[in-house]
């Protein structure tokens, strides 16, 4: 072990707010690896208390240590709280209260984080605590500390990704084996992936959070998960992943946040999560399971992506315990964590305003000048076609279109009128595409 002359600052003292997947996995490396996170934070760091809802129900922990008074605890002689609950109510007054005595806090909570940052960056700030919350977007993947700390000195345009597990997962599967929705959803949760409930998964809200702390720390803006168009994965169906199969492609959910300029050259900042079609051979068409990855463009540094385990018991616990050694260091040599940066305050662009590009799949009559009189319809709301595909069937036939980037209004003004014609029998898919077709 590294000499014990490097472990002479006072012992950091912990509370762990919430035992369950990742609290569990946090309290056991803590434990095992106390000589070594001692030796790298320059201090000996002690669980000095873990709040459970049940002492009773964790006979594996050390019993000394359990209450179920998470208020109590963060009121009691510790140094930092580390926050594994999840949830708005009412992990936050325990946490604005810790940060406000001067408490540093650790957290993985992206419900919280995306819609109280600011106040919780203020309490921060009043007493000089540290605000740390790796773990809260992609897991175990190093991601917000570059993009708080290594890109702060460049200009980021986009931040475009995979950031939940348990919709990754079940689009995966749905893919690759065509398993049913409702049972991966089981799987997910029984590997600990998904929310404790997973309607936050499904219908987007975890993601919107995600994406609204990524937008926020990329744009030195404040956005807020209300700010973020969201759209799930619920109304995805086998119909959807087969369309984009016969094009050789995949359905993904992603997070976007973007820099937009207008026709004016004023910027706005767009955030949204919704499925999308990917050509096959776009790298994030190959994230599967509960893989999250992200790309990060940068005016200097061109493009980077980030990839790895973004859900789960351990590889949380890795970016946790991370943070914790940060705030630890903080703490031994009189050093502070990055503050909150909204300086740009730029504004939140509406969805019909984004461009995008949408996959049209239709079940069409098959009969002469149909593809013209759908074609006129694109035109007449001036959304350009980039590509069609027509099979004929029997007496109907299919009708695919990619669209170029219009506004998104445009796009489903345009889809809603052809929807209405005569000549078509059915909208069968229609979602929007990133990435070129090789
Ligand atoms: N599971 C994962 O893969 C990831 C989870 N997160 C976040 O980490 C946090 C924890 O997630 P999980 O461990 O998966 O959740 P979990 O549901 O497994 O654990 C939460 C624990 O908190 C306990 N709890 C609830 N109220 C409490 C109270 N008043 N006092 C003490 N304990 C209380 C629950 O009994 C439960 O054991 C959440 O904010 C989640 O969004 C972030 C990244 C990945
Ligand atoms: N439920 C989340 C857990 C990690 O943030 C996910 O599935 O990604
Ligand atoms: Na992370």
């Amino acid at each position: 072990m590294t000499a014990m002359s490097t472990v002479d600052g006072k012992t950091v003292r912990v509370a762990l707010l919430g035992c369950g997947t990742v609290g569990a996995e946090v309290a056991r490396l803590l434990t095992e690896q106390a000589d070594e996170l001692a030796a790298r934070a320059g201090a000996p760091v002690e669980l000095a208390g873990i709040a459970v809802r049940r002492p009773d129900k964790h006979p594996e922990l050390p019993q000394h240590l359990l209450t179920n008074d998470a208020a109590a605890l963060v009121e009691s002689d510790v140094d930092v709280v580390v926050e594994l609950i999840g949830g708005v109510d009412p992990v936050r007054e325990w946490l604005l209260t810790a940060l406000r005595k001067g408490k540093s806090v650790v957290t993985a909570n992206k419900a919280l984080l995306a819609e109280y940052s600011a106040e919780l960056f203020e309490a921060a700030d009043s007493s000089g605590a540290d605000l740390y919350f790796e773990a809260a977007v992609a897991g175990a993947i190093p991601l917000l500390r570059p993009l708080r700390e290594s890109l702060a000195g460049d200009r980021i345009t986009k931040v475009m990704g995979i950031v939940n597990g348990t919709t990754n997962f079940i689009l995966s599967a749905m893919d690759s084996t065509g398993a049913g929705y409702a049972e991966t959803l089981d799987e997910a949760s029984r590997l600990g992936y998904a929310e404790a409930d997973p309607t936050a998964d499904v219908d987007g809200y975890d993601a919107a959070s995600k994406a609204a702390i990524l937008a926020s720390l990329a744009f030195h803006t404040r956005v807020t998960a209300s700010d973020v168009h969201r759209e799930g994965i619920s109304n995805v169906s086998a119909s959807d992943i087969a369309a984009a199969k016969a094009l050789g492609r995949t359905v993904k959910l992603l997070s976007i946040c973007e820099r937009v300029e207008g026709e004016d050259g004023a910027e706005s900042v767009s955030a949204r999560v919704h499925p999308v079609m990917l050509p096959r051979t776009h790298p994030l068409a190959n994230v599967g399971g509960a893989f999250n990855a992200v790309f990060v463009e940068a005016d200097a540094a061109g493009s980077l992506m980030f990839y790895g385990q973004g859900a789960g018991g351990a590889p949380t616990a890795s970016a946790v315990l991370g943070d914790l050694v940060a705030v630890a260091r903080n703490r031994v040599l009189g050093g502070r964590g990055p503050r909150e940066s909204a300086h740009a305050q730029l504004p939140v662009r509406p969805m019909g305003q984004t461009p995008t590009r949408y996959h049209v799949s239709l079940d069409v009559a098959d009969k002469p000048g149909v593809l013209a009189q759908v074609a006129q319809v694109f035109a007449a709301h001036e959304v350009s076609i980039a590509a069609v595909r027509q099979r004929d069937r029997h007496d109907t036939a299919s009708l695919v279109i990619v669209t170029h980037l219009a506004p998104d209004a445009a796009l489903e003004a345009t889809v809603e009128a052809i929807g209405k014609m005569d000549v078509v029998n059915e909208v069968v898919s229609v979602m929007r595409v990133e990435g070129e077709d090789s």
